[in-house]
């Protein structure tokens, strides 16, 4: 069934579901986003990147869930007021094959975005993106997360671990005073905000609707209380 999905179809769906969540990209954006989705597919087997296998459900369970974050996202670096030669610097935990990190890379120009993942070979695929899909501001980093301390503006993750733990390891790459971590969750995890410490705080919660997929998602958005 997969192999049988073209891509104008799957072209469709992306421009679709981008409308749907009010998104503004640009032709070269979604070139690109095609681009990224047939990496994936291509090098999934390798580098065992995601379970999902079925094209259409990658457009959805990956690339359409990635995309909704990026208006909450661009809205967040629009308050940083960071112009000029000084990208907006943001760090991906746990990226595995890119996501969101990727998607953020393409859809946002002006932030520059390193994706960390222990697995070497992750990492080593998101550097072969940065260079087949041409973004000079995506990075992949062979690390844990724990042992980063460059500061960053933004410190997002999906699918990664608990809200404490998530903090807690990446704490130390987040700049201060102004660095805020961007959870992508998703049923609203009551229980994990309140084992979050004291001084770590929750400043929004904010849900979002994927075009296509059937399920709960919000972004915890968090800073250092
Ligand atoms: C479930 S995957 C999620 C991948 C991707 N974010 C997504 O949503 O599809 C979690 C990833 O976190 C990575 N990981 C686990 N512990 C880590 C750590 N301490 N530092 C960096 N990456 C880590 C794993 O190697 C794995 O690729």
């Amino acid at each position: 069934m997969s192999a049988a999905v073209n891509t104008d179809t799957l072209h469709q769906q992306l421009e679709a579901g981008a409308q749907a969540l009010s998104l503004d990209l640009n032709q070269d954006q979604i070139t690109r986003l095609m681009e990224f989705l047939a990496l994936l597919q291509k090098w999934n087997k390798v580098y065992n990147l995601t379970a999902v296998r079925n094209p259409q459900e990658m457009v959805t369970h990956h690339l359409l869930d990635s995309l909704a974050a990026v208006v909450p996202l661009r809205r967040h670096v629009a308050t940083l007021g960071q112009g000029g030669a000084q990208a907006v610097r943001l760090l991906d935990v746990g990226s595995g094959g890119g996501l969101p990190g990727v998607v953020f890379a393409i859809c946002c120009p002006g932030v520059d975005v390193s994706c960390v993942d222990t697995v070497g070979k992750k990492a080593a695929f998101i550097q072969q993106a940065a260079v087949a899909l041409k973004l000079r501001n995506l990075h992949g980093v062979h690390a844990r997360v724990e042992t980063l301390t460059t500061p960053f503006d933004i410190i997002s993750c999906r699918a990664f671990a608990s809200l404490p733990d998530f903090v807690a390891w990446s704490r130390s790459a987040l700049a201060a005073p102004h660095g805020v971590w961007l959870a992508m969750k998703g049923k609203h995890p009551e229980d994990e905000i309140a084992a979050l410490p004291a001084d770590v705080a929750v400043f929004h919660v904010e849900q979002l609707a994927v075009p296509g997929l059937d399920a709960e998602r919000c972004i915890v958005w968090m800073r250092p209380a």
